[in-house]
Order: C-alpha cells, then structure tokens, then sequence
C-alpha cells in the first residue's frame, strides 16, 4: 500500500467477535501487517460462515481484509512457545478475552512484556480489567445499558431501542482500542517501552453519553427519554414522515438554519418558535409533521437540494450506497465478492485498497512462521502436532 500510514507496524491479533477485529481491520486498512491468529477450533472464520461465495460470510471478508490468517493453539506449550517467538517480532498485540484468559495462556501483559519490552498489549472488553462485572461476560447492549447510554434512546413514553449500530462495540470498543494503541505506539518510539491498554467497551460509552452525563448536574437534570433537545423534545430537531411512507431528518437547530428553514417554508410564524418547549413545542411538530405530510420524500429532497438548512432524507442501507456524496467519497468499494466500505478516515497520500482478501483459517501459516524464523522442519513439527 504505497504511502500507507502504519506501513512496518507488526499486528498480531487474537481478537474475536466484531470489536476487536474492526480495532485491527482499521490498522490493516491503515497498512499494519495484522496477523490474525485463530484457534484450531472454532474461530472467527468457522463462527462467521455463512452466506457469501465458499461459504463464507459477507461480514468476515470485510472485517478481515488487508489481514494474513495463522492458526495455533495456544493451549499447547509448542503453540505458546512459537507465539512468543512471534511476540519479539510484534508492534501491537490485541485480543477480547475475558480478564485472566491470556494469563491462563501464558501470554498475559507480564509475560509478553519481558519478551518485547515495547509491545503495546491492547486489552479490550466489556467491563475493563477490574471491577466487580470484569468476568462478567457481555454484549453490545449490556455495554451501553449499563452505561445510561440506552435508557436515553427511544420516544417518549416508549421503551428503550436498540440502536442498529453498535455504540459500545465499534464506536466504544474499536475505535477508543486504536486510539489507545496509535497513543502507545507514538510514546514507544519515544520511550523504547510498550503499554497494557485497558479498553472497556463500557467505559468508552459512558465517556461519550456527553449529554446526558452534563443535564444531570445542571438546573433541569437528565430529560426523560426522547425529550432532550437532541432526543425529539425540540421540534426543530427531528424526524419528520412523508406522504410516500418515507422519512426527513430536519435538524434547522441553530436560530440562523432555522430561519432559512422558515423562509423556505413560507412560514415566517414559525421563526418566533426557534427553540420551542412544552404545549409551543408539541404545536409546532404537529404543523410541520402535517406539512412533511404533504409531499413526497423525493420532493422534500428536490425542495431541499439548494437551502442550507440542514434537512436530509433518511435512507436505506442500499440508497445510501448509492447516494452520490458517498459515491464522490469513494466509501463503496467491491473486493472479494462482496460490497464493502471504505475506512473512516482519508490521509493525504494514501489511497485505501484492498490489497488482500479476508484469509481462510491459517491461510498465510506457513509464510508468517517462515518470516519469523521458522525452520522448514519446525514448522512441520508443530503442523505434526497440530499446533498450527
Ligand atoms: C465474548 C465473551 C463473552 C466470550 O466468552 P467465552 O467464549 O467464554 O471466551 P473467553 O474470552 O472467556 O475465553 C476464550 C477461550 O478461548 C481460548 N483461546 C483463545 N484463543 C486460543 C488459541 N489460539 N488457542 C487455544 N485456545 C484459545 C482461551 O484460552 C479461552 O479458553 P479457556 O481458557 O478454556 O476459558 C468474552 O470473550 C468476553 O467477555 N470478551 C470481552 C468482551 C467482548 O468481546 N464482548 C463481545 C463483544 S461482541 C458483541 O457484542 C457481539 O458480537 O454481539
């Protein structure tokens, strides 16, 4: 990957599930040899078959791009032995255990760190290292239930939704994992010593419930599900039916959008509602909810193309493909037989490709042992005793 930013940085990765390998799919992405080391037994490439070409599915050949596949089990001591002869040659190591299951291994923070001083060992899971639900086992929604993140979403008067994309997994747990480890691998140039990051999936949503966490010591409190000003309790902040079944998302929040939004409208009786609340507020979302009413999502997108008021349709999966701001962002990209989507972040001098297919189970086995120093026989050896 020509100008690729984490070109040189040796990833290994026993991560499992979506987190941790949507951490190492953004290193990869980002041009991180990862190294993605599954047990002989059902890891993520025999969880995740499924639905695409060869069985497997759609999900795991684009998580797993960019990525080389090596199998050894850990729990023999040839399998420990020929990891940590691949620890010396590691940047970055992540996995999602449960807390003690890497020291249970031999191949705890400890351990690797006497072996490679300046490894960073990413950590990442639900509740963090400590804690009285640190082996508690978990998953997204009890991450972001936990944390209040989850009693704030829905209508009012309604129960608690489910949010379609994991807040706790990706944006919590991926995202704050890379962050840790971009941080600890500038501070082990720096220093020569590596770190543990501690990644909690439940912390990292709890740091971000930013609203929320701020309302609770101000004048009002926390607001009831669905009524904070960001939540549905400003009319000027919401989503909005059409006459097709389809939705708008009106968000004119600022006075200034508001008034263009008014303007557009014709509706200059609106402008004095700017930041509406109580019996105005419920007024004024039966007006607009009636007026959204009245066209169809395809007009509202044609009415709204030129006015810069902050209202946009909301798509479908599909549509969104399509829509021409991605496709001008080149977020859609077709690898491997499957649909896939460009990395979160663009750098200058650096075009994102896949260079390498999702690899099958130990694919790139022999290739990663052989580079690390590996005899032939040795290798043969551990593939005898399936170690590898
Ligand atoms: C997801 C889990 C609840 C799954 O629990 P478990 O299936 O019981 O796995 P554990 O992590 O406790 O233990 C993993 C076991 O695999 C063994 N193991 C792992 N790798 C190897 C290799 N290479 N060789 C041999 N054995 C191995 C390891 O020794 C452990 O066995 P023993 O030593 O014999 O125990 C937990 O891993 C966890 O809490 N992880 C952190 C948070 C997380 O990832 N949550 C899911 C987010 S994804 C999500 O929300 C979602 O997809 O939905």
């Amino acid at each position: 990957m020509s100008g690729a930013p984490l070109h040189g940085v040796r990833v290994l990765d026993l991560s499992r599930l979506l987190p941790g390998p949507v951490a190492t799919l953004h290193l990869a992405d980002l041009g991180a040899d990862v190294i993605k080391i599954e047990d002989r037994g059902a890891g993520d490439y025999a969880r995740l078959l499924g639905d695409g070409p060869g069985g497997v599915s759609a999900f795991y050949r684009s998580v797993n791009r960019n990525k080389r596949g090596l199998r050894l089990d850990l729990k023999q001591p040839q399998g420990r032995a020929a990891f940590l002869r691949l620890v010396a040659t590691a940047d970055v190591l992540v996995e999602s255990f449960r807390p003690g299951v890497s020291d249970r291994l031999g191949i705890g923070y400890q351990a690797l760190r006497a072996i490679n001083a300046k490894l960073v060992y990413c950590a990442i899971t639900g509740y963090g290292q400590n804690g009285p639900l640190a082996m508690a086992a978990g998953h997204d929604l009890n991450y972001i239930g936990l944390a209040g993140v989850l009693d704030q979403i829905g209508v009012k008067g309604g129960p608690p939704a489910i949010p379609n994309l994991q807040i706790g997994d990706l944006l919590g747990g991926a995202m704050s994992a890379v962050m840790g480890i971009l941080a600890a691998l500038f501070d082990a140039q720096r220093t020569g010593q590596g770190r543990l990051v501690d990644v909690a999936m439940s912390d990292a949503v709890l740091a971000h419930n930013l609203f929320p966490l701020f309302a609770l010591h101000g004048s009002a409190g926390v607001a009831e599900r669905g009524c904070d000003v960001l939540t549905g309790g400003d009319p000027g902040y919401g989503v909005y039916a059409t006459a097709d079944g389809r939705y708008m998302a009106v968000a004119p929040l600022e006075k200034k959008f508001w008034d263009v939004f008014c303007a557009a409208l014709q509706r200059p009786d609106w402008k004095p509602l700017h930041g509406a609340r109580g019996a105005a507020a419920v007024a004024l979302r039966r007006e607009i909810e009636s007026l959204f009413l009245s066209r169809t999502q395809a007009d509202w997108c044609a009415f709204f193309a030129a006015i810069d008021c902050c209202v946009t349709p909301v798509l479908g999966v599909a549509e969104a493909l399509e829509h021409a701001q991605f496709v001008a962002r080149e977020m859609v990209v077709h690898a491997d037989g499957v649909t896939q989507y460009a990395p979160p972040v663009k750098l200058s001098g650096w075009v994102f490709a896949v260079e390498r297919a999702a690899p099958a189970a130990g694919e790139h086995g022999e290739e990663v042992l052989l580079e690390a120093g590996f005899s032939a026989d040795e290798i043969a050896t551990l593939r005898a005793a399936s170690v590898t």
